[in-house]
């Protein structure tokens, strides 16, 4: 005979005795239950957050994921400095393209604009006479008034013209120019149209001025000379341009401008064809029949030197998309802990989130300093005069208050997203959108000086805009030749405003972030009230208060076990580890998924030192009560105390006592075992000896020790499994929560992991949910099972078989052609014998305990096997398999016992033979 080891070793009971019974109507905790260390008050348990040691963890475990991050930190932190590099390089090629090579492309452009221009202008009618001719601002002028104060004072005052005649003709309009306009009666209303005089323009449009236009002289009689002359002289940059007259009469005017683009930026072109041509036309009195206007012709300059700063130009343009590009990082940072639940397996395994934000906001802030930082130094390497001219402490205030709004912005809007991409993706565009938006539309709002300054608070409140504000006074500081914005200026600049503004803003969106953290309903943690600051106990400090739950005493429909074990909770006088009170779970409709009531009115108790298993089909409720029990989720009604403490209002102090080990593996990608481990060893307030001793047993235990310089995105499943487990026991935890701990795991990663469990739970209290039989038949003292949301049954291993299982299993296999005689025997010596089924001359019965004397069964087995051709037999007890299948499909009879309707094979004609 042989007789499977496994299965024999069920004979006489499991490893609890059926003595055990907690049905044995006392209310104390179970018999079985033992620990090392009773807890008799909560007090007793230590549960102090230290902010220290959890930063210190925290502090460590950001510092070594953002360095093993540094390749994806690298990219995100170089696309600013790309940025700012590839636009010098842009714009040195726009500037060398186009004031060189293409110089007359683009000054054509402007004449043929700026004479639209002029055409369009209205001409204020209080001036009298009328504009005839635009001028040239002489910015010495006592009549010019305040306004030109303002101006630049690019414009120097010496315009030459060159009379080197093609024609015999009289050059009679090169000699009238110079009178013309030097004549003290030719003081003309300054109209410059606003495309030419840009933001100046506003200055004195309210209160037209005079000013004298500019002289013009006569210079040295050939072009060549001139050109010589204006080389030698273009460092002191005092001509502005030249005329050179070609053949000029009645009926033709051919002329070629020439312009100190040094000076001048080709704004004045227009200006100078203009006075011209109107020149030729008030002297000679003839419209002009046949103009040639020979292009225009640079001054010569240095060959790198251009006139004006266009990266300060369209500074604010690209210093926005600069300034918001560590958002998304910012986003991403925040939302891969939140998505990936890290956040909350850190908040269960008892870190405070206030140290949480702490440590992130350091490390975002950190981050967009250092990036910004390099591209200041980029700006000056490049000389940008964005960067060299304005005040450092200017720069450094807009740079060091902008980064904390970014990062408050970014911890607000974190809040709406709960998947990375989506965070991240909507990061990248409101980036470019407000860019685009500012340099657009807010450019023009904040350039018109009749905008009221209500506008610009409100517009101030959006946060790019009030960084574009702030890039725009210092961008307009440097454009034009200004020397760039001085400390002394920054009040009267408004600099100080958009840093007032920054400032208050930070502290909104922060506040905001951390409130909306704490009320707006997500998919994970438990939230407060949306009025909770209004009450005194928040700032007290005090603990809220909560109605406690009275157990029902009876619940229709519960099974006497169960019911039995509602009364065994209500009465103990024991502390026990966790007791669930009438705990409800209802999920509400979402997503075109119903209302579900994942759990219904649980009441049960895991005394101190035991394991308990929750055994049940899928979606029987298991993980939603974990989730419940550990703060993950609210329960919707009822409650759980943990040693006591009540989840509703005491879950920050039960976190420290408690492990977790969830239903997927929560672990950071790029984080070692033993880092995990030192990280959650800390912030349950370990150190030194201890700690590093502790994250070595643990690894060692889970079998992970010599894999300690591996990151966990290369463990396999059931590596990053075991870690889980071994960071759920990390920091000597009163009470485990294991949500299917063995998934994933191989036999001997299993028979190793039970090991684990079954030397840890004399330490504390243990949860653990499984699918595995054999896994609760070895690990669990005591065992729930969960139907639809509800306990069908409850008690030992050995209980629920004795109970639901219908006694022993018989199983025998006899040679071809002797299978009748064989079952005949069978039956004989076990009358009310079942057959379940047969197979190729294997019969497997099912035997009411009560009904066979095991002593001789086995002995008439033994005499008759080699007779009957029986090769090989064996009994064994009811395995919980078969009680699982009886509860979970099968149904209650009027008795209130389980029935299966799948009746087995009738083979009573065998037996009556
Ligand atoms: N976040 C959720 N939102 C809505 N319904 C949910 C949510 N989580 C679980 N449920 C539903 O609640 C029920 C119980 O789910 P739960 O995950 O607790 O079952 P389980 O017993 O742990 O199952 P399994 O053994 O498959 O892990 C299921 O019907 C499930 O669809």
């Amino acid at each position: 005979m042989s007789i499977p080891m496994t299965e024999m070793s069920h004979l006489g009971g499991d490893h609890h005795g059926a003595s055990s019974s907690p049905s044995s109507n006392n209310s104390g905790p179970i018999s079985y239950a033992q620990t090392d260390q009773m807890v008799r008050d909560p007090n007793e348990l230590d549960t102090k957050r230290n902010f220290g040691n959890q930063f210190n963890a925290l502090f460590r475990k950001s510092s070594t994921y953002q360095w093993r991050q540094y390749k994806t930190n690298a990219c995100q932190i170089s696309m600013p400095l790309l940025l700012v590099s590839s636009s010098s390089i842009i714009i040195d090629q726009v500037a060398h393209k186009h004031f060189h090579s293409y110089l007359s492309f683009l000054d054509y452009f402007i004449v043929d604009n700026y004479i639209g221009d002029m055409q369009g202008t209205k001409i204020p009618a209080i001036l009298n006479p009328n504009a005839t001719m635009p001028s040239i601002y002489d910015t010495n002028s006592t009549i010019a008034g305040d306004c030109l104060k303002y101006l630049p004072s690019v414009y120097a005052k010496d315009l030459y013209y060159i009379n080197e005649l093609k024609s015999n003709t009289t050059n009679e309009i090169a000699k009238l120019i110079p009178s013309y306009v030097n004549s003290q009666q030719m003081v003309v209303p300054l109209i410059f149209s606003e495309y030419i005089l840009g933001d100046f323009a506003q200055y004195c449009s309210d209160t037209p001025s005079f000013v004298y236009p500019m002289g013009i002289v006569e210079g040295p009689a050939t072009y060549d000379e001139f050109k010589t002359q204006i080389f030698d002289k273009w460092k002191t940059q005092t001509v502005n341009g030249a005329y050179n007259f070609g053949t000029v009469d009645n009926n033709k005017l051919e002329v070629t401008l020439m312009y100190n683009r040094s000076i001048s930026y080709g704004k004045d072109l227009g200006l100078f064809y203009t006075l011209v041509t109107r020149s030729y036309r008030l002297i000679t009195g003839n419209n002009i029949t046949q103009f040639i206007f020979d292009g225009v012709k640079d001054f010569p300059t240095k060959k790198t030197t251009i006139g004006f700063d266009l990266i300060s130009l369209i500074g604010p343009t690209l210093y926005i998309f600069i300034f918001q590009l560590i958002l998304p990082v910012v986003l991403r940072i925040i939302l891969y802990e939140k998505e990936n639940k890290l956040r909350e397996i850190m908040k269960m395994m008892g870190l405070e989130m206030k140290t949480y934000w702490l440590v992130t906001y350091i490390f975002s802030y950190s981050i967009y300093l250092f990036a910004m930082l390099l591209v200041w130094l980029l700006g000056a390497i490049f000389r940008f005069r964005y960067f060299t001219m304005n005040s450092p402490l200017a720069i450094f205030f807009l740079i060091f208050l902008w980064g904390h709004l970014l990062v408050s912005f970014a911890f607000f809007a974190s809040v709406f997203f709960t998947k990375t991409d989506t965070g991240t993706v909507v990061g990248y565009i409101w980036v470019f959108g407000t860019g685009i938006l500012a340099s657009n539309v807010i450019n023009n709002i904040l350039a018109n000086t009749s905008t009221p300054a209500s506008s610009i608070f409100v517009i101030s409140l959006f946060p790019p805009f009030s960084l574009f504000r702030g890039l725009k006074i210092l961008a307009t500081s440097v454009t034009f030749g200004e020397n760039g914005l001085k400390a002394a200026d920054i009040v009267s600049s408004g600099m100080a405003d958009v840093y007032g503004f920054f400032i208050i803003e930070s502290i909104i969106f922060l506040i905001l972030a951390l409130y909306l953290e704490e009320v707006l309903p997500s998919d994970y943690g438990v939230k407060r009230h949306p009025l909770f600051f209004l009450k005194p106990s928040y700032w007290r400090g005090d603990k809220v208060v909560v109605a406690p739950i009275d157990l029902n005493p009876t619940m229709e429909g519960e099974p006497a076990d169960v019911a039995e074990e509602r009364r065994r909770v209500m009465e103990t006088k024991e502390l026990l580890a966790l007791e669930v009170l009438d705990l409800n779970k209802v999920y509400p409709a979402q997503g075109g998924a119903k209302r579900k009531v994942a759990v219904k009115a649980l009441a049960l108790g895991v005394d101190q030192g035991i394991c308990f298993g929750f055994l049940g089909p899928n979606g029987a409720g298991k993980s939603t009560t974990i989730s419940c029990v550990s703060g993950l989720f609210p329960p919707t009604n009822g409650t759980a105390k943990v040693f006591g403490m009540d989840i509703r209002n005491d879950i920050d102090r039960i976190h420290m006592v408690m492990g977790v080990c969830p239903q997927d593996n929560v672990l950071w990608d790029d984080l070692t075992g033993e880092e995990h481990l030192l990280f959650y060893g800390r912030i349950k307030n370990m150190k030194g000896k201890q700690l590093s001793n502790a994250v070595y047993e643990g690894l060692k235990q889970v079998n992970l020790h010599e894999e300690t310089g591996k990151r966990s995105v290369a463990y396999s499943g059931g590596m990053r499994r075991r870690l889980s487990v071994a960071c759920s026991l990390m920091g000597n935890p009163k009470i485990v929560l294991l949500d299917e701990p063995s998934t994933g795991l191989d036999p001997a990663s299993r028979k190793q992991l039970w090991d684990i469990i079954n030397a840890y739970k004399r330490k504390c209290a243990m949860l653990l949910t499984t699918h595995a039989m054999e896994e609760a038949d070895a690990l669990c003292d005591r065992l729930g099972l969960f139907v639809g949301g509800q306990l069908k049954c409850i008690g030992s291993s050995s209980e629920l078989k004795s109970r639901f299982g219908k006694g022993y299993k018989v199983m025998m296999t006899v040679e071809h052609g002797y299978e009748t005689e064989a079952q005949k025997f069978l039956f004989q010596q076990i009358p009310q014998a079942n057959l379940l089924n047969a197979l190729a001359g294997t019969f497997n019965y099912e035997v009411p305990r009560n009904s066979v004397e095991l002593s001789t069964l086995f002995s008439e087995f033994e005499q008759n096997k080699e007779r009957l051709h029986i090769t090989d037999w064996g009994i064994s007890n009811s395995t919980l398999e078969e009680v699982f299948i009886k509860i979970t499909m099968g149904r209650q009879n009027e008795r209130g016992e389980y029935i299966m309707d799948d009746k087995p094979v009738d083979l009573s004609h065998i037996t009556n033979a």
